[in-house]
């Protein structure tokens, strides 16, 4: 089995110039077994290039999207809820990280992808919302002579009030993005959002758009990981900032082993308990176990073309 996970959250910038290296990475082809017959060499070749994982089973590649798609179709009415079970709520404080880490300037043009149910995308504008306000407030009273009425007319204007910043959700899943523009509608999100649906290896949207890209508990069910982040780096815009939050690797043994009883004896059994659903749960903790070390996906970041790539393990080293 492999190592048991962490959770870890990259930070980087994309820069322009290294689009072109990032091409030559897409060219890299591991060769078969030097002494196999020709034959024998493109079928591995050919396996190889197919195969791939869900959880700790093999599948082919185009097998996994649809099995991926399949699991949050049946989890997303349960999904918010089995986060808070299987956390203890902890999965909100990691969101909240996330959101301070990326401390949004007025006017941010954020991409969320694999946004699910919308958790990222409804801090964001609460983020940007209250920093907008302060600095209304500040600016207010440094004109105090405004009457009651000009200063309420500040306070009117939904798009204003979040300085210009607009965020889109963009997931694969048309039910966890149902469940997620629900949850708007009822929790009163409108102004600078929107949902759109989308694969992360091929994003619907122009060169250079958004200023910064997040993906929080997303990329370890995309099939190509390395497309998604080409796809990242190409959407942003140069000088943008890519914000990973994922499950990655626990180094303390004693930690490690309880990370492991927790997941492989808790998770599915609380996830038959409340959403009926043991498989989709054992998919998470296996997809999990499978997701590169910290410093395996930061290479793969950086394979992308981005620069200035950090990250920051959350629970434990
Ligand atoms: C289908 O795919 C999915 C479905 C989803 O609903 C969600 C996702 C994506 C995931 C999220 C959005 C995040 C929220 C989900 C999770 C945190 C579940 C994943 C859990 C693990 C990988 C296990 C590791 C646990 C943690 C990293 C810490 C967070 C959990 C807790 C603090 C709860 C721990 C609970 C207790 C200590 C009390 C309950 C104890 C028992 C019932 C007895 C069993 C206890 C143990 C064997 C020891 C527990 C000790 C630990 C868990 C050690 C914690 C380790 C560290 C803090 C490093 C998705 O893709
Ligand atoms: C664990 S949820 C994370 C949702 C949300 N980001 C959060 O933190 O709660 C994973 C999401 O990834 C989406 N997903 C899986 N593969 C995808 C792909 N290729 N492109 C876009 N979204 C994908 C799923 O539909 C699901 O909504």
């Amino acid at each position: 089995m492999a190592a048991p996970r962490s959770l870890a959250l990259w930070n980087c910038c994309g820069r322009r110039w290294s689009r072109a290296m990032r091409g030559c990475q897409l060219l890299g082809l591991r060769s078969s077994w030097p002494g196999a017959p020709l034959s024998a060499r493109l079928l591995s070749q050919e396996k190889r290039a197919t195969e791939t994982h869900f959880g700790f089973e093999t599948v082919s590649e185009e097998e996994k999207g649809g099995k991926v798609y399949q699991v949050f179709e049946s989890v997303a009415k349960k999904y918010d809820v089995m986060n808070d079970m299987m956390s203890l709520g902890i999965h909100r404080l990691w969101k909240d990280l996330l959101i301070w880490k990326m401390h949004p300037l007025p006017g941010t043009q954020l991409l969320d992808v694999a946004g699910g149910t919308g958790d990222i995308a409804f801090r964001f504008l609460n983020y940007v919302q209250s920093q907008h306000q302060r600095k209304q407030k500040r600016q207010l009273r440094a004109q105090q002579s405004l009457s009651w009425e000009e200063i309420a007319k500040e306070y009117q204007n939904e798009e204003d009030s979040l300085g210009g910043s607009h965020v889109m959700v963009c997931d694969i899943n048309k039910e966890m993005l149902k469940v997620g523009k629900q949850k708007a509608l009822a929790q009163g999100y409108r102004a600078g959002l929107a949902w759109v649906l989308g694969d992360a290896e091929e994003l619907p949207f122009d060169d250079d758009k958004f200023d910064i890209y997040t993906i929080a508990f997303g990329i370890r069910n995309v099939t190509h990981i390395d497309q998604a982040l080409q796809e990242a780096h190409r959407v942003l815009k140069p000088g943008g900032r890519f914000l990973c939050l994922e499950f990655s690797q626990v180094n303390n043994p004693l930690i490690s082993r309880l990370y492991d009883l927790y997941s492989f004896q808790v998770i599915p059994v609380l996830g038959e308990v409340i959403a009926g659903d043991w498989k989709s749960y054992q998919y998470l903790v296996e997809s999990i176990r499978r997701f590169p070390s910290q410093e395996e996906f930061k290479e793969m970041i950086e394979d992308a073309g981005f620069h200035k790539v950090t990250y920051e393990s959350l629970t434990s080293d």
